[in-house]
């Protein structure tokens, strides 16, 4: 009978094993099943404790009350969000889904964990890091793996995924070789109609991270940011431009990595290309950044080892030791 509403007049509940259970036998530890019929009940019941007024008994509205706000707008739903909207009676609300993020990585050189190398050749690790970070920030994230270096290939392939992109991310063919197949690729997509259509390609000037693209693409505008390969780099676009953008779509206000102050703690000065906001993989605990590995892009290992990014405004070239920087947390 636990949750049943009180009968007319009655102003507390007693629990059964602080009774005879009507039977007038002394406490009994539970209620005979209601199938075995009412053999023994004596139709009078001993209590043995007194109750107090309103005892194990739940008020309405002492979890929500009629006109309070249940959720606020931009929460995420989990399962306890998820109960509390049945439990008020809501069968359906407006949401924004999770959006599907489509990840491919580009390059003739690169092969399939697991499988043997070949001369020239190396593993394809953006494609998993960025799908993995994707589902981190809140995405669908579904991994296309190594496109080939054929633009042509590439685009066929993207515009193959379009129908289950909200957003597209690639990385690597960015730069300026003559093998830079999503800049050959995604230069001339725009749509002469549409303002604003199509993939611009631009150098940015932060370390690492320089160069690259973005618009939109297909019937549908689908947005795409065209990350460069370097897998560092790669990475650290995605905290900076992708994360926010897949958080935005998740209609989050907060769409950014925590920013913190940190007292650098090295044994010597870090440098820094002049004219470029540099982002050095750290690990930060109790007001203090140490850098792991250096500055190259290629160092997975270090970043692995990493939780922060400290960063070196555009204008400072050298930054020692003691002195205190800005460091984003990498969570
Ligand atoms: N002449 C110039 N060369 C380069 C410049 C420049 O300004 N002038 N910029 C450099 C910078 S900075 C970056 S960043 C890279 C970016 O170039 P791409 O986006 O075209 O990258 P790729 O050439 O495709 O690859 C670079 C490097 O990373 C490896 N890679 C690529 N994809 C993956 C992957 N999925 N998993 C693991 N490793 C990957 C690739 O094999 C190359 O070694 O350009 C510089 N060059
Ligand atoms: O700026 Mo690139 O992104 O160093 O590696």
């Amino acid at each position: 009978m636990t949750g049943a509403p009180l009968p007319p007049g009655a102003e507390t509940v007693v629990p059964v094993e602080w009774t005879d259970g009507g039977l007038g036998e002394g406490a009994v530890r539970g209620m005979r099943a209601r199938s075995l019929g009412p053999e023994g009940a004596t139709g009078h019941v001993q209590v043995y404790r007194p109750a107090e007024a309103r005892a194990h008994v739940r008020a309405k509205g002492s979890d929500v009350k009629a006109g309070d706000r249940a959720l606020e707008a931009g929460t995420i739903l989990g399962p306890p969000q998820i109960a509390l909207l049945a439990a008020i009676g809501r069968g359906t609300v407006r949401v924004r889904p999770r959006p599907r993020v489509v990840v491919l990585s580009t390059g003739s050189e690169l092969v399939q964990p697991d499988t043997e190398l070949g001369a020239g050749q190396i593993y394809d690790s953006n494609s998993f890091a960025l799908t993995a970070a994707a589902r981190d920030a809140g995405a669908i994230a579904y991994r296309v793996g190594a496109v080939a270096d054929d633009a042509e290939t590439l685009r066929s392939t993207i515009e193959d995924q379009l129908v289950r992109a909200d957003l597209v991310v690639t990385t690597g063919g960015v730069s300026v070789g003559a093998y830079d197949v999503v800049k050959e690729a995604l230069s001339h997509v725009a749509d002469e109609d549409e303002a604003g259509s199509g993939i611009e390609f631009r150098k940015l000037a932060m370390q690492p991270g320089k160069p690259q693209g973005f618009g939109s693409i297909g019937p549908d505008h689908t947005p795409l940011l065209a990350l460069p390969g370097n897998p560092v780099s790669s990475y650290v676009s995605f905290e900076l431009f992708v994360r926010p953008a897949i958080r935005a779509l998740m209609g989050l206000q907060d769409v950014h990595r925590p920013t913190t102050r940190a007292t650098l703690t090295a044994d010597k000065a870090l440098t820094s290309p002049k004219g470029r906001r540099q982002f050095l993989r750290g690990t930060y605990a109790d007001g203090r950044v140490i850098p792991v590995g250096g500055a190259g892009s290629h160092l997975i290992a270090a970043l692995a080892h990493a939780d922060a990014l400290i960063v070196v405004p555009e204008d400072t070239e050298s930054v020692e030791p003691g002195t205190e920087v800005e460091v984003v947390l990498l969570g």
